[in-house]
């Protein structure tokens, strides 16, 4: 029997452990791989009892969390205070939820379980609680950092065949053109292409790379990164092997009929990137991060305080994450 996928509890006050549980309660139906939720016991109990869920929380750590899935929802407990108060976060529980991802990240690291799906997290909460991480993309590229060095970690949202990458990813608007250079860019599409192979099998990955300015600079005459530093270092990736093509004006590239022609895009900032994916499939995008040596995945919605709570959050980007985790990790037949 293959070890278990671990869930992250994320953020207490969002809409993550109203999903997971949710996801628990359909898991036939959805035909869901086992897992753990590395999460605070009582909570979950009182989340669920709030949703109207009859779910058994029992404390367990992977291998008997796995045995115990069919009947029981396994929690590898982890403490702090954390009360139910569903749209009202308090950094009293920013500890507990940067355990629950380090635990997490441990159990993969050392075999007991397979993936990591982590759940929504605030960042402002957990800046009050001392966190200094844009996100879980950085955060876990420094929890498996190797002799001292962090592998890149590069964000990927993906909905079926579409595929987009922010080259910078949480960053103020106004600092986005001095991080972006040539290096960056080389060193990102070699993770894309390398990871396209690996993680989503496809043998001879084709990306598109947009430019920053509009219409890709116009030849230079609507901004010169385009020109100076996006292309040369498109030219460095292809002189490797890497099918890379642009800059392309982004405005058109996620026309259908453009992007399809390739199997990712990397855009230059956050919402380059974001704005297609979450246009078309808010309800089943997954972020994935690229670079690592473990599987992380995770739905493409943040905290949602308005709908914590409620019962009313869809759980199928939560559910799209979990089933991506699984294919990528699952054992060969
Ligand atoms: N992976 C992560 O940890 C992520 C965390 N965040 C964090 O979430 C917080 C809130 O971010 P927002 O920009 O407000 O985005 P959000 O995704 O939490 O909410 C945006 C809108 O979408 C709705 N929505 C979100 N998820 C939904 C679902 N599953 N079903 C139905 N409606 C849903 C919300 O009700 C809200 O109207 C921020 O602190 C942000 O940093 C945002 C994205 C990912
Ligand atoms: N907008 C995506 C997002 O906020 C997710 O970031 P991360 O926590 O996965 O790094």
């Amino acid at each position: 029997m293959p070890a278990p996928l671990a869930v992250t509890m994320g953020e207490p006050a969002g809409i993550g452990p109203d999903l997971l549980l949710a996801l628990y309660a359909q898991r036939v139906e959805r035909q869901l791989p086992p897992f753990v939720v590395f999460g605070h016991v009582d909570f979950l109990r009182a989340r669920a009892q709030r949703l109207g869920l009859n779910i058994d929380v029992i404390p367990a750590d992977p291998y008997e969390g796995m045995k115990a899935f069919a009947r029981a929802l396994p929690v590898f407990p982890i403490s702090g205070p954390i009360e139910d108060t569903p749209g009202e976060p308090s950094s009293d529980t920013g500890e507990a939820v940067i355990d629950s991802i380090e635990r997490a990240v441990t159990a993969v690291q050392d075999g007991t379980c397979r993936a990591v799906v982590t759940a929504p997290i605030h960042k402002g909460v957990l800046y009050q609680a001392g966190f200094s991480y844009p996100g879980h993309t950085e955060f876990l590229a420094a929890l498996c950092a190797h002799d001292g060095t962090a592998p890149l970690p590069v964000m990927m949202l993906a909905h079926e065949d579409l595929r987009a990458v922010p080259l910078t990813i949480h960053v103020p608007i106004k600092d986005v053109p001095g991080l972006i250079n040539r290096k960056l860019i080389l060193d990102t599409l070699r993770v894309m292409a390398h990871d396209l192979r690996q993680r989503f099998h496809i043998a001879a990955p084709r990306i598109a790379v947009a430019g920053l300015n509009p219409h890709a600079g116009e030849g230079g005459t609507i901004g010169r990164e385009d020109v100076e530093i996006i292309g040369p270092a498109i030219a460095d990736a292809v002189a490797e092997g890497i099918d890379a093509v642009g800059p392309l004006p982004g405005d058109t590239l996620f026309y259908p009929p453009h992007w399809r022609q390739y199997d990712a895009v990397l855009a230059m900032y956050h919402d380059q990137a974001l704005i297609p994916i979450k246009t078309v499939a808010f309800d089943s995008g997954v972020n994935v991060t690229l670079g690592l040596p473990i599987v992380r995945t995770s739905p493409d919605h943040g905290t949602a305080f308005d709908l914590a709570g409620t019962g009313k959050a869809s759980p199928s980007s939560f559910a799209a994450a979990i089933a991506m985790a699984d294919q990528m990790t699952a054992p060969k037949p």
